[in-house]
């Protein structure tokens, strides 16, 4: 008996104990990859001589009410013994080190679990408490079982002639057949209700209409026999019962359809029976092309962030056909890297089968089916931003961040299509808005953007800064991601569309906005009083400062009054090109140590008591006294802009001893 490994363990043990209500999504699972398994068969017939495919590809259920098991089988590529100890005896997905983690505080949340990761196989034993599965890879002359009570481990073995399942028994043959041994029917959990014709062809219309191949179900029917020529005027029509084999999906390929003639439900169960989903896409769009290059596509925004997204394990693209048949399962060309979330299908006749990756850059259809698919998603986002805004903040919550790297990665060419998909925190509306709403709803004079950048939204809007900002009537994006200054250096500024007048509003020109971050020391938000009263206390404090500066040493580049720092005592700004927050950012990099530093100035506030007390030291000559109250200043203003101090101990140190 082998072992499950760690995390396929956790899993199937959450399988077995599942509260989860759903469970009969484990037929369409199993049907979701015999499906796989034709098409893998199916590809390899079309590119590879020696591989030939006789009669047709299909998938088969049966049931048997007596034994209490169901069975699905295909006759595609099957598994050898290798393959089915790795693909049954380990959890397929790569993320499983992260599942085990999220997994440790989840306990008997399994709703959860089953819905972000997707279990396909493994949810088998939701419903049964025995599962065989016996495999004939293509081309290979035996065939093996595995089989599993879930709990104790699996067992594989070779399967003697005699005892295959007929599927697989005759020359040649090939395929898997996977049989459940369903649990006893409670009254919580009626598994009995699988052993009926009745509800597993509702199963297959309800979840597995649309898989490409033929669902196959042998079914009981009855005819009427002829009238026998001798029968009498009382005779009674007689009828003889007899089993026929019924294909019983629709087969036809969903996304040739016209959306007009496709129900929204029919979209969800196919998105999520063809991408292992577990939630119902956010937005489905649906196109076709005819002419010189024609195709039809069919795309889904869904509604979960895959779990690896951000990993590099995460493979973007969408599933390529030609006349039917799967060429790739994840084309990359298809997408641009910032709508890697997207899902789909692209089937075109008049791309060529042997199409290789190396070709397919050079592939001048498949540019041109790109773009197209490009310019959909983009209108599909910008209809979903004013149309259900709801919807699209919590899109933007999952895949903003990638939008950002789009612009970030493209070195800010792609800022024109992407700037207006973005969405900020504004910490005066309190909520996410555009870059169009903050430019209608800047104040009169305003000629920048402004934001703030940080890791803590609730820090960024007690920033000193910011308050003051928000004083004057200029908003602040309070931006918490990584990405986004990076971004915004790249971006440089947003075009304002021009503003057409009226009675009320007198318009404004079209205009390029600069972003700014209100940290940045050249901020001119301080009117020409405070401008005047600032620049007399720094020519009245030159010693004072150069001081000050000299004690704090290669901490900060100068030290200097600013005018409008509101009710804090100093702030702490930077610089030239990098920010403290890009400091920040840039020290969790690959480059760490190595990367740029902000070069940081020490700005005090002269109208603030404490500005006094410093004067006060150094016309009294105190010279320790002065160093001590530069230091606090210094570190108190890291602290409150959310930055680390170099050394925590040596500033309670020095708090306790102004005490
Ligand atoms: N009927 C089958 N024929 C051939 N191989 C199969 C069959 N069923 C499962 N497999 C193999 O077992 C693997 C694991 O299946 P499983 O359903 O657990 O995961 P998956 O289909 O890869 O992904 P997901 O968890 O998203 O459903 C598959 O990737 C496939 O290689």
């Amino acid at each position: 008996m082998k072992q499950f490994k760690t995390e396929s363990k956790k899993l199937l043990d959450l399988m077995i104990n599942s509260i989860y209500t759903n469970k009969e999504i484990f037929l369409r699972e199993l049907i979701s990859n015999a499906s796989d398994a034709l098409d893998k068969l199916s590809f390899e017939s079309l590119t590879q001589k020696d591989v030939n495919v006789e009669g047709e590809l299909a998938v088969r259920l049966a049931f048997d009410k007596d034994a209490r098991t169901i069975s699905v089988s295909d006759n595609g590529i099957g598994m050898t013994e290798a393959e089915l100890d790795k693909n049954l005896g380990t959890i397929a997905h790569s993320g499983s080190e992260q599942f085990k983690e999220e997994n440790s505080d989840h306990q008997g949340e399994d709703v959860d679990i089953i819905g972000q990761f997707g279990v396909g196989f493994y949810s088998s034993f939701m419903v049964a408490d025995k599962v065989r599965v016996v495999s004939r890879a293509y081309g290979e002359d035996v065939a093996h079982a595995w089989e599993s009570d879930g709990v104790k481990g699996y067992t594989i073995e070779e399967v003697a002639a005699d005892q295959l399942p007929e599927d697989l028994s005759g020359e040649g043959a090939h395929g898997t057949v996977i049989t459940l041994y369903l649990r006893p029917s409670t009254d919580e959990d009626d598994t009995d209700q699988y052993l009926s014709e009745w509800k597993l062809r509702e199963l297959v219309k309800q979840y597995s209409n649309y898989v490409r191949y033929p669902v196959q179900m042998m079914v009981q029917k009855s005819r009427e026999l002829p009238k026998p020529e001798d029968a009498g005027d009382d005779y009674k029509p007689q009828y003889e019962s007899y089993e026929e084999l019924e294909t019983i999906n629709s087969m036809t390929p969903i996304w040739k359809k016209r959306s007009s003639d496709v129900e929204q439900k029919d979209y969800n169960e196919f998105y999520k029976s063809t991408f292992h989903e577990w939630s119902d896409p956010a937005r489905t769009v649906s196109f076709h092309a005819e002419g010189a290059l024609s195709y039809d596509a069919l795309l889904f925004i869904p509604s979960e962030a895959p779990f690896d997204l951000y990993s590099k394990d995460y493979e973007k693209g969408l599933a390529l056909y030609t006349s039917n048949v799967l060429i790739q399962e994840r084309c990359a060309d298809l997408l641009p890297d910032y709508y890697n979330f997207v899902r789909g299908i692209v089937d075109s006749p008049d791309v060529t089968l042997n199409i290789s990756r190396e070709t397919l850059q050079q592939n001048s259809q498949l540019r041109a089916i790109a773009r197209r698919v490009e310019k959909k998603i983009h209108s599909e986002l910008e209809s979903m931003r004013d149309n259900d805004r709801e919807a699209y903040e919590k899109f933007f919550d999952n895949f903003g961040r990638g939008l950002k790297f789009g612009i970030y990665s493209s070195y800010g060419s792609k800022a024109s299509d992407l700037a207006d998909l973005l969405l900020f925190w504004s910490a005066r509306k309190q909520k996410m808005v555009t870059l169009k709403e903050y430019a209608a709803a800047m104040a009169d004079g305003q000629d920048k953007v402004y934001y703030a950048a940080g890791d803590d939204r609730e820090r960024l809007s007690k920033m000193p800064i910011v308050k003051t900002a928000l004083d004057h009537g200029y908003d602040v994006l309070l931006c918490t991601q990584d990405v986004d200054e990076f971004m915004f250096q790249f971006m440089r500024s947003y075009h304002v569309d021009a503003v057409a007048g009226d009675s009320e509003n007198k318009g404004t020109d079209a205009r390029d906005v600069e972003f700014a971050n209100v940290s940045a020391a050249d901020l001119d938000l301080a009117t020409d009083e405070e401008k005047k009263e600032a620049e007399e206390a720094s020519e009245k404090n030159k010693d004072l400062f150069e001081q000050m500066a000299k004690d704090l040493g290669d901490k900060v580049s100068s030290v200097k009054v600013a005018a409008q720092l509101g009710d804090a005592p100093a702030r702490i700004s930077s610089e030239g090109p990098v920010s403290l927050e890009m400091e920040r950012v840039l020290e969790q990099g690959p480059d760490a140590g190595k990367a740029p530093k902000a070069q940081r100035v020490l700005e005090l506030n002269a109208a603030h008591p404490v500005f006094g007390k410093l004067v006060a030291a150094k016309d009294a000559g105190d010279e320790n006294r002065l160093k001590l109250y530069g230091d606090i200043l210094y570190n108190q203003a890291l602290l409150v802009e959310g930055m680390p101090i170099d050394d925590p101990v040596e500033f309670a140190r020095e708090v306790s001893e102004l005490m």
